[in-house]
């Protein structure tokens, strides 16, 4: 298609050869079709980045003011398409694409942008964007920028958000917008040709595609410990002595099972960042590609956390609900009874005070670090933290509230876990079952802490590498060899 497009715009993205202009004259003129919401947050992010920003409304007089910001032109379609350069982007709906036939010539040679999602996941529709490629033969179709929110457009988000996925059957046009997204602050994916374009149109209608395995991994969990529960606690109990203690399915059971859940899937949420250390020590480089099921399960970090910190607040709501069932009076009446008629006038035992002290503010603790932690894993607030006081929350704390979080469940358990009674039919308590897991961490981490694999991992994470990954003519490690462009995870 046209080979001379490229040029013009990334020289411009560039901008090396117009920094002695002013400002207005060598920004780039980027055209947008519509004046909606999508087009909104675009014009906002594409003048914060340096482009000139001309929108084409039908009726441009009723486009109230302020509404754009007042770099942004609003004028009639015809206008904004001349205007622009080379990129004009279509937000509207595809069910108008036809209603721009009309500017078709003046289309002709440029490059326009499909932004448009699909409304309904269809296997045998016609893409929107190889609708307009037909309706636009002589401009390049390229379809992009879907997946990110208006809102992402606005702020930036900084995590999975901030990715645009991209595709064309024009690679010059294509090239071009990639720069665009990239100097406008995301990272694009190139899809390829436009065949990719439906898939890139139904993304944003698959529900939270980065929950599956978090969301499958906490009810297996819960499943698993509750069912652990039932059994040791309830079923077996029934089946060996007819005691009937079915009444706790409903709150008691499902209150113990919450804090192993939340245990577990907390220690899930630190466990892949040692496994990655391990492997980056092992290796001596940090340039080598970890195991793909690391890369997905490292990805999956915050989701992990952020179900943690679900169950560990449902956890802290059942608990104080507790004293409040019946079944609570029923058995306080009944101790009192006991007590008095066996003439016992004080029952008060300092040991057992200090470990439901040391417990309760172990588990309000951790809680609370939790909280913060979940807090700071929102996009807004994490951006507005720099890089170190983002690690030092994730990391440091997220360490504190694993610690926190296990000391809880230590006081819970006292010196109990050391009596044959605590494993009625050999079935030890779900408690230290759901131990093993944040101990492992916990442990670890402090492994990891011993100064020769400090160092090392330091050494490796800023770029060192071990001898036997220096090519045979050179001898200096990440002098001209080039770095692998692939995992640089620091963050363990
Ligand atoms: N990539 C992404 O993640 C997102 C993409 N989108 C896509 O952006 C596009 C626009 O969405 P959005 O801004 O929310 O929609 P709006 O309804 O807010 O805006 C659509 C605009 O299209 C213009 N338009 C042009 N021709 C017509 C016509 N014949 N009839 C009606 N309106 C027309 C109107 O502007 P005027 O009256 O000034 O001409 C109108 O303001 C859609 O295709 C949508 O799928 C939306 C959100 C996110
Ligand atoms: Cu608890």
């Amino acid at each position: 298609m046209q080979s001379d497009m490229t040029m013009p715009l990334l020289a411009e993205c560039a901008s090396d050869l117009s920094k002695s202009l002013p400002r207005s004259q060598r920004d780039p003129v980027i055209g947008i079709i519509g004046s909606g919401d999508f087009s909104r947050s675009l014009a906002i992010r594409l003048v914060g980045c340096g482009f000139r920003v001309v929108v084409g409304s039908r009726q441009p007089s009723r486009v109230a003011k302020g509404v754009f910001p007042d770099r942004v032109e609003v004028r009639s379609q015809r206008e904004a398409i001349h205007a622009a350069e080379r990129v004009v982007f279509a937000a509207i709906h595809p069910e108008h694409y036809h209603s721009l036939v009309g500017l078709r010539e003046m289309l002709a040679g440029k490059v326009l942008v499909d932004v448009s999602n699909a409304t309904t996941l269809t296997s045998h529709k016609q893409s929107n964007a190889e609708t307009l490629a037909e309706l636009f033969p002589k401009s390049s179709v390229v379809k992009g920028f879907n997946v990110v929110s208006a809102w992402a457009l606005q702020t930036g988000a900084h995590d999975g958000s901030r990715q645009v996925l991209i595709c064309s059957n024009c690679s010059d046009s294509k090239a071009m917008v990639l720069e665009l997204a990239r100097r406008m602050g995301f990272s694009p994916v190139d899809l390829g040709s436009l065949c990719a374009s439906r898939g890139i149109e139904e993304a944003p209608l698959i529900l939270f595609p980065s929950w599956g395995g978090p969301i499958l991994t906490t009810l297996i969990l819960f499943i698993f410990f509750y069912g652990y529960i039932f059994l040791r606690h309830i079923l077996l109990p029934y089946l060996d002595h007819r005691e009937n203690n079915f009444y706790q399915l409903p709150l008691v059971t499902v209150n113990q099972t919450l804090p192993a859940v939340a245990l577990v899937t907390l220690a899930l949420v630190y466990l892949p960042g040692l496994v990655a250390a391990v492997f980056q020590l092992g290796r001596g480089t940090k340039y080598k590609r970890f195991p793909c099921w690391l890369d997905c399960w490292l990805c999956r970090r915050k989701q992990l956390g952020l179900l943690s910190f679900l169950c560990t607040a449902l956890h802290a709501v059942y608990s104080m609900c507790l004293t409040l069932r019946k079944a609570a009076g029923y058995t306080l009446l009944n101790a009192a009874y006991h007590q008095v008629k066996a003439g016992i006038e004080n029952s008060w035992v300092e040991q057992l005070v200090w470990r439901a002290d040391l417990y309760l503010s172990c588990g309000i603790l951790g809680f609370g670090v939790l909280t913060l932690l979940a807090i700071t894993s929102l996009p807004s607030v994490g951006n507005a933290l720099n890089w170190r006081e983002f690690t030092f929350v994730q990391s440091g704390l997220g360490y504190a509230a694993l610690a926190l979080s296990t000391m809880h469940t230590l006081f819970f358990g006292w010196d109990f876990a050391f009596s044959p009674g605590a494993y009625p039919y050999y079935l030890p308590p779900a408690y230290l079952l759901a131990l093993i897991p944040p101990c492992i961490v916990l442990v670890g981490r402090l492994f990891l802490a011993v100064p020769c694999l400090t160092l090392r991992l330091a050494k490796i994470r800023k770029g060192w590498e071990s001898t036997q990954y220096w090519p045979v003519n050179n001898q200096e490690p990440g002098g001209s060899r080039e770095a692998h462009p692939q995992q640089n995870f620091d963050d363990v």
